[in-house]
């Protein structure tokens, strides 16, 4: 049983992941488009299925899929530190999300006011936290 709930949790971190490496693509291409043009109109559309689609269930299925394993099979070590480091990396990656959400209602409402560049230079933030968390988990450094 453990396995397979580790397995469903990888894979709702993957759907989550990809959301949440696409979504800034969006708002970069939305952030060139003019205010109320068609192209602008079909990003809205684009991103919040996205986000209400695919990256919000892929975040609650991640949270739930692994506060299962770390309570459900009595397994986990809390007091190992990569434990707490992957902690503290999960809550900034859903702070992020949040973030991402506020960017998401700021387009829906016509009121961006950030350059493309902006969305550019935060696309990696979510892959970078991912990048922490992985080795928190598999290398267990500490
Ligand atoms: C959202 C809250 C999360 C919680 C509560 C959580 C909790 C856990 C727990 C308790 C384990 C089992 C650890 C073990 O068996 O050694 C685990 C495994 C794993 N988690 Fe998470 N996790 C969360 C989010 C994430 C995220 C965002 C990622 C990646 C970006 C991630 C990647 C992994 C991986 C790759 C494993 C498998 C590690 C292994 O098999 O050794 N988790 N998670």
């Amino acid at each position: 049983m453990y396995e397979w709930v580790k397995a469903l949790h990888v894979i709702s971190v993957i759907a989550w992941m990809a959301g949440m490496m696409y979504l800034p693509r969006l708002f970069v291409y939305h952030a060139e488009a003019a205010a109320g043009s068609d192209k602008a109109e079909t990003f809205k559309i684009m991103e919040r299925r996205l986000y209400r689609g695919i990256i919000t269930p892929a975040m609650l299925a991640t949270w739930l899929f692994g506060l299962w394993l770390a309570f459900g099979f009595g397994i986990v070590d809390f007091s190992q530190g990569w434990m707490w480091l992957k902690a503290v990396s999960v809550i900034a990656l859903s702070g992020v999300h949040g973030w991402y959400g506020s960017m998401l209602r700021a387009f829906r409402e016509d009121r961006n006011t950030r350059p493309h560049t902006f969305y550019r230079a935060i696309n990696e933030v979510p892959f970078v936290i991912a990048i922490v968390i992985v080795i928190a988990v598999i290398v267990k450094p500490f």
